[in-house]
């Protein structure tokens, strides 16, 4: 056996641009957790998640509750996680995702202790997690470009490398930018920010720049029934999925009748207990899994087993996150057979000269990453910029994300409205 003797959960903050989406802005800086477990033989395995208060109190609680657990008994540690949680409604603050159940909250919190557990079992066993989830299916994973409107700079501040993007000529720029660097093979726009209009013709701007690459374009619940229609048959053609059009499992059912594309969602749908109603309603043909939420990599490739089954299409979902979550996706993605779509990553955001895992290991080439083959994840922890990172947490003095807050400093006349139009 190897048990867990200890937990280190570290908050950490990272410098995040002034990115627009349906709820307001990305404040200056991004909130994550690492999570630390280290068996009683010293073996230690990582795990990444959000780092808001109230997650931050459930990681406490949680972390007592799997002190003496082995680290190869995940049912268990998810029955502990879900004992300490009991009757938890963790609620989702920033207004991206969907309602949160209790069993969503357990999901979320468990999460990282087992992406931490499977690192540890793989370096125990010399083998990396993508082994231990069946085995790679591609030796790479491919991501899309995750283009976002944003202002040149957070107010008061200076101008960073990206630039403005506030119109379909900023975007196409951006787009350009980004597949220069990082050679995504799709492409996705955050919307919900102006109105639908204005998004159509930027993904039409988009699709005359680059003829050959699928776009998605995601206003985040921002659009009533009627708009959501009148988008999709407008961009007939264009986008290879309309992600979150509308709110709610029963309008996304009436919008996916309506409109020639499939429906993708991390909204209606960000629970095990929300799929059977979507499934009957013919919600949506595409669902963005993210480990954070469902539960870990092994409860994501239960999601995809889902999938498989009733015939819907499977992505994946990404906020602000570090290194550590991405070899987490990558291994998950690696060794998931059915998904097909090139990953979401926040990764470009983020400055290269922040992260705590060390650089090398989790290269873009030609939009994909390579999934690493050293044991566990396969990537090192870098204690300084650890350290360094959970200073600039404790002086950012952000403790929630909370875009719209952000945005009504700068506009204190900004209503969150959902749907907007
Ligand atoms: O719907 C989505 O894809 C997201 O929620 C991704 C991110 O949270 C994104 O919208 C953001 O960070 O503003
Ligand atoms: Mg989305």
């Amino acid at each position: 056996m190897s048990r867990i003797a200890a937990v280190t959960v570290t908050p950490v903050a990272f410098r995040d641009p002034p990115l627009l989406n349906a709820v307001g802005v990305h404040e200056p800086y991004a909130l994550r957790a690492i999570v630390e477990i280290t068996t009683d033989a010293g073996v230690t395995g990582l795990g990444e998640t959000y780092a808001d208060e109230g997650h931050l109190a459930r990681l406490a609680v949680v972390a007592e509750a799997v002190v003496g657990q082995d680290v190869f008994a995940l049912n268990r540690i998810h029955e502990r996680a879900g004992q300490a949680l009991a009757g938890d409604t963790g609620s989702d603050g920033h207004g991206l995702t969907g309602l949160i159940t209790t069993s969503g909250t357990v999901d979320r919190v468990f999460s990282p202790f087992e992406v931490a557990c499977l690192d540890v079992q793989g370096k125990l066993l010399g083998r990396p997690v993508s082994d231990l989830l069946g085995g790679a299916v591609r030796e790479r994973v491919p991501f899309s470009a995750y283009l976002f409107y944003k202002w040149a700079a957070h107010p008061g501040g200076e101008p960073d490398a990206w630039g403005a993007a506030l119109d379909p000529d900023g975007i196409v720029a951006q787009a350009r930018t980004m597949l220069d660097r990082y050679g995504f093979s799709a492409v996705k726009l955050k919307g919900g920010v102006f109105p639908p209009e204005q998004e159509i013709a930027a993904i039409r701007a988009l699709r005359k720049e680059f003829p050959a690459l699928p776009l998605r374009l995601d206003p985040n619940a921002a659009w009533n029934v009627q708009t959501s229609v009148e988008v999709g048959r407008a961009l007939a053609g264009v986008l290879e999925y309309l992600e979150d059009p509308t709110p709610g499992i029963a309008g996304m059912a009436e919008v996916a009748g309506r409109v020639p594309m499939p429906l993708a969602t991390n909204m209606c749908v960000v629970g095990f207990d929300e799929v059977p109603d979507a499934v009957r309603a013919g919600s949506v043909g595409v669902i963005l899994s993210d480990h954070h939420y469902w539960g870990g990599l092994q409860r994501s490739r239960v999601l995809a087993g889902i999938c498989d089954t009733f015939g819907l299409g499977l992505s994946m979902h990404s906020n602000s996150h570090l290194g550590v979550s991405l070899a987490a996706m990558v291994h998950l993605a690696a060794a998931t057979p059915n998904l097909r779509y090139a990953c979401d990553t926040h990764w470009p955001w983020k400055r290269e000269d922040e992260d705590v895992v060390r650089p090398g290991a989790l290269a873009f080439e030609r939009g994909s990453v390579a999934v690493p083959t050293g044991p566990g994840l396969g990537i090192e922890l870098d204690r300084d910029a650890l350290a360094r990172l959970h200073e600039q947490f404790l002086a950012c003095g952000l403790r929630n994300r909370d875009d719209t807050g952000y945005m009504r400093r700068v506009d204190p006349g900004y209503e969150l409205v959902q749907p907007r139009w």
